[in-house]
């Protein structure tokens, strides 16, 4: 794999910036190289004195540790990461925080789900397996995430903070292990609403309030498909179902607990997208764009198109239904 082989456009430099990439455009050997072009772009090489070769060490080693299933594979990895890369952009988070913060989010959201293997948090902990027995049920796949990402970075071809100090090394091990962790969604209410209370009082020079940013950062990219067009995100959604479909199979082939939103019996695709869009995705966006208001266009109004989409779905469904009923 020769990642300097593909030419980087001036134009494709720019799109990478901005939150309507398509995925769905792109081959991984490309993606690779995307990232490593992300990572140049907010010069982390001069900064933390990263040799290119490393960092595509690293790069290639964390593209091997995604599996290939169907939705947190290494295109959620990518498309995570991208995401976090324009949004560092559009909030121009270079002039308000550090560059070693901007490191943690960056290799945070690229690390954020590595070795996923397709079963959830609830699986793990039903079905009692080696994850949850070796994280006592605590986190057990970002615990298992965050171990991947340091089990690389711990091999010297690969580590890309190798040359920094050992302070810089220890603050961006404690970041990513905090914004790692602060994936699963069964904290997402916790760390929402800590953001809600420090938000309209926010101070960027603030430790805590730094970190809470950062963790609601790398959340809002990694739940961030239906803020790209339609046609980029509702593959995505296609891509999730099957994922959770294959997981309630299983669950039901060994009499585990089914999580209703994953029973393919049960869920209906537009229903349980207009639940997530409003109980979810539309308070953490909203409350983020109030800290920066230029995102308002490029990832609030989008999120809202797509609830309308889905909502003129549901309904032209339920006429159906109501038709097929009479
Ligand atoms: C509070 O914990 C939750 C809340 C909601 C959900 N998921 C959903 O409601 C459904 C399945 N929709 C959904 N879930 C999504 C999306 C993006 N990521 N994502 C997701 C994937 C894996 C685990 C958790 C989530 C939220 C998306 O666009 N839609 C899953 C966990
Ligand atoms: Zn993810």
């Amino acid at each position: 794999l020769n990642m300097s082989s593909l030419q980087v456009t001036e134009e494709v430099r720019e799109h990478l910036k901005s939150p309507i990439f398509d995925n769905w455009q792109w081959e991984e050997a490309e993606m690779l190289v995307l990232l490593q072009v992300m990572y140049t772009d907010l010069d982390f090489l001069t900064a933390f004195h990263i040799e290119l070769e490393v960092l595509q060490n690293f790069l290639f080693e964390v593209y091997c540790h995604y599996n290939s299933i169907p939705f947190h594979n290494f295109q959620h990895c990518f498309c995570v990461t991208q995401m976090m890369y324009g949004l560092i952009w559009l909030t121009d988070l270079r002039s308000k925080l550090g560059r070693i913060d901007l490191l943690i989010m960056l290799t945070s959201a690229l690390c954020h789900d590595l070795d996923h293997p397709g079963y959830n948090n609830v699986y793990q902990i039903n079905a009692q397996t080696d994850l949850a027995l070796r994280y006592n049920d605590i986190s057990p796949l970002e615990n298992h995430h965050c171990a991947v990402a340091f089990g690389i970075l711990s091999k010297p071809e690969c580590n890309i903070l190798k040359n920094l100090t050992s302070e810089q090394y220890k603050h961006i091990r404690g970041g990513m292990i905090k914004c790692i962790l602060a994936t699963d969604m069964a904290r997402h209410n916790e760390i929402l609403n800590k953001f809600k209370v420090l938000q309209p009082v926010f101070n960027f020079t603030n430790k805590d309030h730094k970190e809470v940013l950062m963790k609601i950062m790398v959340k809002v990219s990694d739940i961030s498909n239906e803020a790209r067009p339609m046609a980029v995100a509702e593959p995505w959604l296609d891509c999730l179902l099957q994922e959770f479909f294959n997981q309630s199979d299983t669950e039901k082939l060994k009499g585990l607990p089914v999580t209703p939103f994953m029973d393919r019996d049960k869920v209906s695709k537009p229903s349980s997208q207009t639940n997530f869009i409003r109980f979810v995705l539309l308070p953490l966006f909203t409350e983020l764009t109030k800290l920066f208001p230029c995102l308002e266009q490029h990832i609030l109004e989008p999120v809202q198109r797509a609830l309308e989409y889905y909502s003129d779905m549901e309904r032209a469904r339920k006429e159906e239904e109501e038709e097929e009923g009479t």
